[in-house]
């Protein structure tokens, strides 16, 4: 797990990273200005425990595609979860906060993800122990409004202009925020449609 010190507010941003791309790193600086954290945490996951994960690359190479596509110190490249065997985030997170008493965490996902957090183990505990922040990505726009976490908890939403304050509220706190958007996605990339740092690969 990253060092980390009391005090500090850190961005936990979990993925399969299968592979990489700029979408990841346009989500983990917004996040950092945004939220004014000190570190976001890419979190590589031995799987998502929702997905089929056979034919997933190892571990090792998905870690190394990260390190080699990040450039920003704050950015965390970690994959405690598989040395700690753990898959489920709310074990992560649970993890996280147990070993690091004093520091401020918030979880963050792309909008897609908030369309299917409902489905996630244990999500009203997460929602009720950590901030959250949901990073708009095209297609999932409108997911604030209509998904069952961001009607569950609609009271607990706070305006984007105040993401700054995010990781000291109590949860539950989460916010949508809107900024450049990327249309990259690690599935086109896999297809040969997009390249990791960005744009459409010409067909024909
Ligand atoms: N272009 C993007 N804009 C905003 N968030 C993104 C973007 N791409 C990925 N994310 C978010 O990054 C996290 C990790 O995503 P992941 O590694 O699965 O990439 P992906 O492009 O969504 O992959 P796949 O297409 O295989 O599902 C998720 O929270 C996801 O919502
Ligand atoms: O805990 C769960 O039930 C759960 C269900 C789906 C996804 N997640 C986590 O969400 C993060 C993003 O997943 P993905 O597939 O969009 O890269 C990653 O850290 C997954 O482990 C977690």
């Amino acid at each position: 797990m990253p060092h980390v010190e009391p005090g500090m507010a850190v961005g936990l941003f979990g993925g399969t990273f299968n592979p990489p791309h700029d979408g990841h790193l346009l989500v983990a600086e917004l996040a950092l200005r945004r939220m004014a954290l000190d570190q976001v945490w890419w979190m590589v996951t031995p799987g998502n425990p929702l997905k089929r994960n056979d034919g997933l690359p190892p571990l090792a190479d998905r870690i190394a595609w990260c390190e080699r596509m990040n450039e920003d110190p704050r950015v965390r490249i970690t994959a405690f979860e598989a040395r700690y065997n753990v898959q489920y985030t709310a074990q992560t997170l649970a993890l996280v906060k147990a070993r690091n008493p004093g520091v401020r965490f918030v979880w963050i996902m792309g909008a897609d993800n908030l369309a299917t957090f409902h489905h996630w183990q244990n999500w009203r505990g997460i929602a009720m122990t950590f901030p959250i922040a949901v990073i708009d990505r095209p297609g999932s726009t409108l997911s604030f409004l209509s998904s069952v976490m961001a009607k569950t908890f609609a009271h607990a939403r706070i305006d984007e202009s105040d993401a700054a304050l995010l990781a000291h509220l109590r949860p539950p706190a989460w916010t949508f925020i809107h900024g450049p958007r990327s249309p990259l996605s690690s599935t086109a990339i896999r297809a040969g449609t997009q390249t990791a740092r960005g744009g459409d690969v010409a067909s024909g």
